[in-house]
């Protein structure tokens, strides 16, 4: 279990994570979601222990991973930088994470490779933006770690490479279940992956629920303004939009049997909102949640 305990991360006067408290368990693809600068990587640095908090905790099975060489061997934190010498070749790279990681494939390492086209013997700063986002990817997979984070993976990839990623991290995953953290803006993309979803809005903890209860919170009601208003009142409205006399809301609040049948029952037409609509409009800048309540 990984446990957050109000956890902060300040740099100077920045707060980027604020007071944090959240418990995740084990064996799940969590999909971490936040707008630019909310915080996430921040947050996942702290996790896989490449920064310690300014206060509050992270715990793994109840240690903490700062400077835990035990517990790091079993994270594997796959970033933007890819934490290489530029001067080594990718394949280089592949076998320094061999020697480290005690679950390392060599197999599916090899798999991937070839799935992504990479040239091993291309030195990592001769990578074109995709080819370096595939190795971390790779190395992310073939580590096979217990607590693997991809932050934002798939930078640069194209549309092919980015659907053989999350081919590949699923079928993997259901071979060898573990904890994966997708730190991603294309939620559309990645939803149907997602068994949780942690949302982050300007260093705060929003949302932290399974995908199919996060989904059923959205629902758009359409019909005459007056109508939809009536029905609209007292319940957290996210968005709303008129065409002459038609309005739209998005509500925030899962409907049981009896509020669907008044709604149809009034002329009202009821449809779902995707998650990455529900994430929009929960992390808009001029209607939070607690606005709409
Ligand atoms: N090394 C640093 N020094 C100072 N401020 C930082 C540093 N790293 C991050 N920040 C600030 O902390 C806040 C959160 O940044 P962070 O990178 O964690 O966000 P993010 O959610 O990962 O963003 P993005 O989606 O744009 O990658 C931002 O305001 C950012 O400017």
């Amino acid at each position: 279990m990984i446990s957050l305990r109000d956890l902060t991360v300040r740099y100077g006067a920045t707060t980027a994570v604020e007071s944090i408290s959240v418990d995740l368990a084990p064996g799940k693809i969590y999909g971490l979601l936040g707008r630019n600068g909310s915080g996430k990587t921040s947050l996942l640095s702290v996790l896989s222990a490449y920064r310690k908090p300014s206060s509050g905790s992270v715990t793994i099975d109840g240690s903490d991973p700062f400077e835990n060489r035990a517990l790091m061997r079993d994270i594997v934190f796959v970033r933007d930088a890819l934490d290489a010498v530029e001067g080594d070749r990718a394949g280089t790279l592949l076998d320094l994470h061999a020697r480290m990681r005690p679950c390392w494939d060599a197999e599916l390492a090899a798999k991937l490779v070839a799935t992504f086209e990479l040239d091993p013997r291309k030195r990592i700063g001769a990578l074109s933006r995709g080819q370096r986002s595939s190795l971390g990817v790779v190395i992310g997979l073939a580590s096979r770690a217990p607590l693997t984070i991809l932050d934002e993976a798939y930078l640069g990839m194209d549309a092919a490479a980015r659907m053989a990623f999350y081919r590949e991290m699923l079928a993997d995953y259901l071979e060898h279940p573990r904890t994966i953290i997708l730190s991603t803006h294309l939620i559309q993309e990645v939803a149907d992956l997602l068994e949780e979803v942690v949302i982050i809005d300007r260093g705060r903890l929003v949302v932290h629920e399974d995908t199919d209860t996060f989904r059923s919170r959205g629902v758009a009601v359409t019909g005459a303004a007056e109508t939809v208003d009536a029905f609209a009142a007292g319940r957290a409205v996210l968005a709303e939009q008129s065409l002459g006399g038609t309005r739209q809301v998005t509500l925030y609040g899962a409907l049981d049997a009896d509020e669907r049948r008044q709604a149809e029952s009034a002329g009202l037409s009821l449809s779902p909102v995707g998650i990455q609509d529900l994430f929009v409009h929960l992390t808009s800048p001029e209607r939070t949640l607690e606005a709409a309540r």
